[in-house]
């Protein structure tokens, strides 16, 4: 986690506002003060101290600085945003960090945390240990690899999402049309998109262009000294000004 958290500074020094949400949002993280061998890294939302265990070799094994980026808007905006009994997917999950605050805030959401079948085992337990007798509507985890049998596993007749959730799913791998398909699938006419999105490449620029042919798009934060814009998006058209 330290490399992804830190790094991002030595590309563009924050005016005074960005940088004061930016130390705000990173205080949201802490290690472990004891020395185990145990591996997690902790974080203070919805009153709550959450500890992630992270894993290693894959993208889905740590928390990525775009999913603190989500979580603290959730938290900050949970009245314009309230997620209690929503139906909240999240794509690319990873770790869970995000599934876990929407499913502990308030009182709580009925989440679904989907990834590659490599990722469910750590995301279960994460999502589990992190949950378990503290949230409403007890989250699901479920494979989803984007573009792959959506209709099949997620039903659009059955499937009524109220907010599509996904951090730092775009960089570079070859399934950015797939993930652009599973967005369109899963978004209904009033679904709310939240999508946290690190910036490192021109390809992600390209993305969001291709995003932007089917949804609009709206700038919460933008935060260029750590690259991320963390992005509201609704179907075009749908979206209240
Ligand atoms: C950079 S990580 C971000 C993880 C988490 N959202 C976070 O911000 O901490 C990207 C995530 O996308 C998932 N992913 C990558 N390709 C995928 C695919 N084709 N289908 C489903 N998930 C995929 C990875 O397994 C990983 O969990």
């Amino acid at each position: 986690l330290f490399i992804p958290i830190i790094f991002p500074f030595f590309f563009s020094y924050p005016d005074a506002k960005e940088g004061a949400l930016v130390s705000e949002i990173m205080k949201k993280c802490f290690s472990p003060t004891l020395i185990t061998n145990v591996t997690w890294e902790g974080f203070y939302f919805a009153g709550s101290e959450i500890r992630i265990t992270e894993a290693t070799g894959s993208f889905g094994a740590v928390v990525w600085p775009s999913a603190i980026v989500l979580c603290h808007f959730l938290e900050t905006n949970r009245e314009e945003y309230n997620l209690s009994d929503k139906n909240v997917i999240e794509i690319g999950a990873g770790t869970g960090l995000i599934s876990i605050v929407a499913s502990i805030l308030v009182t709580g959401a009925h989440v679904i945390a989907t990834d590659l079948p490599d990722i469910l085992g750590n995301l279960s337990y994460n999502v589990l240990r992190n949950t378990k007798m503290r949230c409403k509507h007890q989250p699901q985890v479920k494979e989803l690899t984007w573009g792959v049998d959506l209709e099949k596993n997620f039903p659009q007749s059955d499937c009524e999402f109220h907010y599509i959730m996904a951090a730092d799913v775009v960089y570079s791998h070859p399934y950015l049309e797939e993930l652009l398909i599973t967005f369109d699938h899963l978004c209904k006419e009033d679904t709310v998109i939240f999508w946290a999105m690190r910036f490192r490449l021109d390809k992600e620029n390209r993305f969001v262009d291709r995003f932007q042919s089917l949804f609009d798009l709206e700038v919460i934060y933008n935060l260029p000294s750590i690259q991320i814009k963390l992005y509201k998006a609704m179907r075009k058209g749908r979206m209240k000004t």
